[in-house]
């Protein structure tokens, strides 16, 4: 492949007079531009030859395609690449080169076809799948739109309502399904897939098989009144689900003009809005998350030292709690065995007790078989001592945050592991220097914290001190991989990137109330904003014991900047303690439905009066922009600093760890992309001026203060930051 060239298509005329074309662009033959337009010039010449009957489409290594090339996206965006004429590649190339030739075309699908792989073998006269394939149209989650016909297609091939969900959900199908479903004409074992796709070309040539030109399909589609009535109803559930996104109604308005005026026009309005949609700013904070999520992998000075992860064939888990089980249990689910530790066998049978209810969960909503419960529950082997641990390549501790106690455990592993076994803790706050304090193991000390639910939340960051081995780092983050987790790589500090930029959130949010703003106005415009709950439902739903706890470990290590507020531990004192108790900022009813409580006002007063803060008529009234930004700017503050430190190694590492960890709206592209699309300058000058006035927990740290002064980006790599890694 020639260097300046992304990818390419290679054509092989056979015997049979079929004309096999084949796309390749590692590691899943993305449709980039060369390699569509190669496409379009083996395309003409198959046409034009006498001795190619029929053409076959396939991708190279056993992947059909993964879609349209998602980085000519963001080059779209910086203008560093032009698109071509608007509908071009799907009206002139798709549509009138490839589906209305005079020779036939089959897909022959292996593995992906995903967006615009799907949608160019929708385009095809059949299509012929090996069992495992995945088919879908993803686009949506990128912020784009299907633009290769996809939207026009797909409904004639299986039915509006069946096109409707795998748009709107970006979920694929496999073989089987998109087989009943009529998008795939036949299932086949890989070995035969090329020939019977050759087979079935001919066949079509012959007339043995149907000539099929999708987009001409009407038999699927429901009568026009259904089919309003259907979108309608897609419209308002889209609506309710991404009221801060517009493509997925621009993506439906494609799909209602195809419906009503027909495929050419559908085509035509699909062209224009794909192309609209690429400069919205929730598409480029979309497509940012999509690169940096696959770029949390990549360390420098770690994975890019040809190490290779050792094998890890059992893990033992030390504490059965709602931590140790949650990550026992995602470990059986991705077939690692488990040793879990606990103290008696009442813990014990409580902790296995919880990995078990885990698993019943997905047994009863039909994910998970009874065999492959038994089969997954297997793994898992419950111990009261360390005499099995004598086997292991890792283990997890996962007691409670005390320091003395995780100290003794590590010196015991110490005594009992294999020289080669990970010591990892799934600390949130606690230095791990101080926890393997006494052992003479730095270097195979670790963090793994994950987050709770730990089976289910997709999150693991792991946490390296200036004395872990990069082979420790290069092991987990496999280990991570194979658990299905997106793996962030950060230093050792009180809260690692997550929590510290957690606690500013809800601490402002605090300092505000304590200000005269309401807490519930608070919640809803953070909601609107896009999280999936407010600061104080959050605080009642993670309990305020957890809190108050977290807030001690920042008191003591971050003092200048605490906001130290008395409503929490208030309310502490009179047994409301969030939602367990049914009483936190909110009051629970039976179904954990949260209604506000007259009552707050108490708590508020009372605290009010201990902290000595006064109402502020200005914070009584502020605006949904204001309260967002004076919930967010110290967030983003926060962030500078873990970033600044070293604790970060790329800001865009911080983006995911706050789309993942605190659940900040993907769209906005991360906490660092959403600063830098709002401007250092702005965000600088306003915690600048709430520092004079409220006081240094708003104070702009240098970093920031730098970058905001020249209004430079505050993702830009740090030359020289004091790295901490
Ligand atoms: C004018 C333009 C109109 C365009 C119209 C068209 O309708 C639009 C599209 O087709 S948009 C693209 C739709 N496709 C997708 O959304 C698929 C995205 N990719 C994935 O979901 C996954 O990557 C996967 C399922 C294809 C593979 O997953 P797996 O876990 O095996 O591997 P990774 O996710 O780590 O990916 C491996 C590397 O491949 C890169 N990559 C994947 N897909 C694309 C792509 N479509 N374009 C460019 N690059 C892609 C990914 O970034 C990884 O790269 P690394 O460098 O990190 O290894």
């Amino acid at each position: 492949m020639d260097s300046r060239t992304k990818g390419k298509t290679v054509m092989e005329v056979g015997g049979d007079g079929v004309a096999v074309i084949t796309l390749i662009n590692p590691p899943v033959n993305s449709l980039s531009f060369d390699v569509l337009y190669n496409l379009k010039s083996n395309y003409e010449e198959a046409l034009s030859r006498n001795d190619v009957k029929a053409i076959v489409i396939t991708g190279a290594k056993g992947k059909f395609s993964g879609g349209f090339d998602i980085s000519g996206f963001s080059e779209i965006q910086k203008g560093t690449m032009k698109e071509p004429k608007v509908g071009f590649i799907s009206i002139d190339i798709i549509t009138d080169l490839l589906e209305a030739a005079r020779k036939p075309s089959v897909a022959a699908i292996d593995g992906l076809a995903l967006g615009g792989g799907l949608e160019l073998s929708m385009a095809c006269h059949a299509r012929i799948s090996t069992p495992g394939a995945q088919l879908g149209l993803p686009e949506l989650q990128l912020g784009v739109i299907p633009g290769f016909g996809g939207t026009q297609r797909l409904p004639r091939l299986v039915g509006l309502t069946k096109a409707l969900e795998m748009i709107l959900t970006s979920k694929p199908v496999r073989a089987e399904e998109g087989h009943s479903l009529g998008l795939i004409d036949a299932v086949v074992p890989s070995a035969e897939l090329l020939t019977t796709a050759r087979r079935w070309a001919l066949d079509i040539v012959e007339r043995r098989k149907p000539w099929i030109t999708s987009l001409l399909k009407t038999d699927k589609l429901p009568p026009l009144g259904e089919a309003r009535e259907i979108l309608k109803f897609a419209r308002g559930q889209t609506r309710k689900q991404a009221p801060n996104m517009k493509h997925p109604l621009m993506c439906l308005d494609a799909l209602e003009m195809g419906i009503v005026s027909g495929p050419r026009v559908g085509l035509e309005k699909e062209a224009e809005v794909g192309s609209q949609v690429i400069s919205l700013d929730t598409t480029k904070g979309l497509i940012h998350v999509f690169f940096s999520q696959r770029g949390t992998v990549k360390v420098p000075g770690v994975t890019d030292r040809g190490l290779m992860p050792r094998k890890i064939k059992k893990v033992a888990i030390i504490g059965g709690g709602l931590m140790g089980s949650g990550i026992a249990t995602a470990l059986i689910l991705s077939n690692y065995p488990v040793i879990l530790k606990e103290v008696n066998e009442k813990f014990l049978e409580a902790g296995i007790g919880r990995v078990k209810a885990n698993l019943q969960s997905r047994v009863r909503k039909g994910s998970m078989s009874k065999e492959k419960f038994e089969k997954t529950m297997s793994l898992l082997k419950g111990s009261l001592d360390y005499e099995s641990f004598r086997d292991v390549d890792m283990v997890i501790e996962a007691v409670i945050e005390n320091i003395s106690l995780k100290q003794q455990i590590f010196a015991d592993l110490e005594k009992y592991c294999p020289q080669h076994c990970i010591l990892a803790s799934n600390t949130s706050t606690i230095d791990l220097n101080k926890i393997g304090e006494r052992t003479k193991s730095q270097d195979r000390i670790v963090g793994a914290h994950f987050f709770s639910p730990a089976h289910v939340m997709p999150l693991l960051e792991i946490v390296r001190t200036n004395h872990t081995s990069a082979q420790v780092i290069v092991d987990l983050l496999d280990v991570g991989k194979k658990i299905k987790k997106t793996p962030v790589v950060v230093g050792n500090c009180t809260g690692f990137a997550v929590n510290r930029m957690f606690f500013p959130y809800t601490q402002a949010a605090m300092f505000l109330v304590e200000r005269g703003a309401d807490p519930y106005l608070i919640d809803s415009a953070v909601s609107k904003f896009g999280m999936p709950m407010g600061p104080f439902r959050l605080c009642d739903l993670v309990g305020f014991g957890v809190a108050i706890a977290t807030a001690t470990q920042f008191i003591e290590n971050f003092p200048e900047r605490t906001y130290k507020s008395m409503i929490i531990p208030l309310m502490q004192e009179d047994k409301r303690a969030g939602e367990a108790t049914r009483k936190g900022f909110y009051l629970y009813d039976d179904k954990r439905k949260a209604k506000p409580d007259p009552e707050l006002k108490k708590y508020i007063e009372k605290a009010r009066s201990i902290s000595g803060a006064n109402v502020d008529p200005k914070l009584v009234k502020l605006s949904e922009k204001e309260i967002i930004e004076m919930t967010f700017f110290p967030v983003v503050n926060e962030a500078c600093r873990v970033f600044a430190e070293g604790i970060a190694v790329k800001a865009a590492d911080l983006d995911i760890a706050a789309i993942m960890g605190m659940g900040f709206p993907p769209y906005r592209g991360g906490i660092m992309f959403w600063a830098d699309s709002i401007g250092s300058k702005y965000i600088y000058s306003r915690l600048d001026e709430w520092s004079k006035t409220y006081g240094d927990f708003f104070k702009p740290c240098a970093f920031l203060a730098e970058r905001g002064s020249k209004g430079a980006p505050l993702s830009a790599p740090v030359e020289q930051a004091r790295s901490r890694l």
